[in-house]
């Protein structure tokens, strides 16, 4: 349980929001900021107990879970630890007279007050970095080559859709900021999901992603969706009358079953499904099928955590049937995805009950004087790898705006 404490330094919100950051960083500890799709105000957790912060399940979605911040990898690996951090302080900055504490951080209260004021008015922030290598980025002529090898597992049956994908770096602008970076994310994508983590071990991400993976809302409604089919945005188009091709929807369709085959698994049958329509991101369009389950009319108190750990990867990063997707992906894609394509988000955190949590898409890894950008697109049958490339391109575009 968390306490509310009255909290008024004679400081401004955004630089009392840095110098909690701060006190993360300089102190060697992990902290995750994040905003809500069509919200105002941005959100941060900060863990004092750094070894409790390596989770090995992914979190269980009920009422009685620690509150706190989820940061899982596409898969788990030692390199890349799954991370759940319990919320020691909790600060919104839609209450900015008010800080949230855990009983650990209640009991060091006077520590940290201390810390808190020592720190310097304009304190460099030491963003962890990850102890990873750099990923190997692929030319266009080596990403469509991994397309090329995508459809033909397809045309040999091995799978029926994959997802590739590939990383890109860039340098960093002179004066970069990752914390006017998430100001400027949450500026332009007003519907995303925008985050910033960084913690020992994982590095520091930024990233504005359009897709729920499992939600439970105040209503104890739970939410997933299939995201898939892409096309840019247009000047002048009308979202509502967009065309798909037969290939969109078709790998559209793929991540709905695979969604009603989750249900299925779980007896499920009470769900609503609404869709597909097309759905605003950023500078593209998608293709959306809507899922809900009204928690207080089935009998199903763990259906949430059930379903994540069902559903992730689901084949709109990952690929149909799952497993053979994911041994192609570890086989031709030649570089570690880490944390783009896992999931992230708040759990518990601050409403008991209520949890969100987010595919880590349209996102970024911050080094000391570059980014690393990731993107992927889903392959079927019909995939061109050209015109695969020109989408992890336009793709690269959403956080790559920060860059500019
Ligand atoms: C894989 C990504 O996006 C996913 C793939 C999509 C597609 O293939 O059409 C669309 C939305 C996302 O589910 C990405 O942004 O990197």
């Amino acid at each position: 349980m968390l306490q509310r404490i009255s909290w008024k330094p004679e400081l401004p919100v955004a630089a009392r929001l840095r110098r909690l950051v701060a006190l993360a960083l300089t102190s060697g500890r992990p902290v995750a900021l994040w905003r809500l799709p069509n919200t105002q105000h941005a959100r941060l957790c900060l863990c004092l107990r750094t070894d409790s912060a390596y989770a090995g399940l992914p979190p269980a979605l009920e009422p009685t879970a620690p509150a706190g911040f989820a940061f899982f990898p596409f898969r788990d690996s030692d390199h890349n630890p799954p991370l759940f951090l319990p919320a020691d302080l909790f600060f919104d900055l839609a209450q900015p007279e008010e800080i949230h504490v855990s009983a650990a951080a209640a009991a060091r209260l006077p520590e940290l007050r201390q810390h808190f004021a020592a720190l310097p008015e304009s304190v460099e922030l030491p963003w962890h970095v990850s102890r990873q290598p750099e990923p190997a980025t692929a030319s266009r002529a080596e990403y469509e080559a991994l397309v090329a090898a995508g459809v033909a597992a397809i045309e040999t049956e091995t799978v029926r859709k994959v997802v590739s994908s590939r990383a890109v770096r860039q340098s960093l602008p002179a004066g970069f900021d990752a914390l006017a970076a998430f100001e400027d994310l949450q500026a332009r994508y007003p519907n995303a999901f925008v985050s910033l983590v960084s913690a020992p071990g994982v590095g520091t991400w930024l990233g504005a992603t359009p897709e729920v993976l499992a939600e439970i809302d105040e209503q104890q409604i739970f939410r997933t969706m299939a995201l898939a089919g892409t096309q840019p945005l247009l000047p002048g188009m009308k979202p509502a009358t967009a065309k798909w091709a037969g290939k969109d929807l078709e790998e559209h369709a793929m991540v709905a079953r695979y969604i009603v085959s989750c249900f299925k698994q779980l007896r499920l049958r009470e769900y609503d499904e609404q869709g597909p329509r097309t759905v605003v991101a950023g500078q593209l369009l998608h293709l959306r099928t809507d899922f809900a389950v009204h928690l207080r009319e089935v009998p199903f108190p763990t259906l949430g955590t059930d379903m994540l750990r069902l559903l992730h990867p689901t084949p709109a990063v990952g690929g149909v049937p799952k497993q053979p997707a994911l041994e192609f992906l570890r086989h031709h894609e030649g570089y570690d995805r880490a944390y783009y394509a896992g999931f992230l988000g708040p759990v518990n955190l601050p409403e008991t009950g209520v949890a969100r949590l987010y595919v880590n898409l349209r996102c970024l890894q911050l080094r000391p004087r570059e980014a690393i950008l990731y993107a992927g697109t889903g392959l079927t049958i019909d995939s061109d790898p050209a015109r695969e490339w020109q989408e992890t391109e336009l793709k690269l575009r959403t956080i790559g705006a920060i860059l500019q």
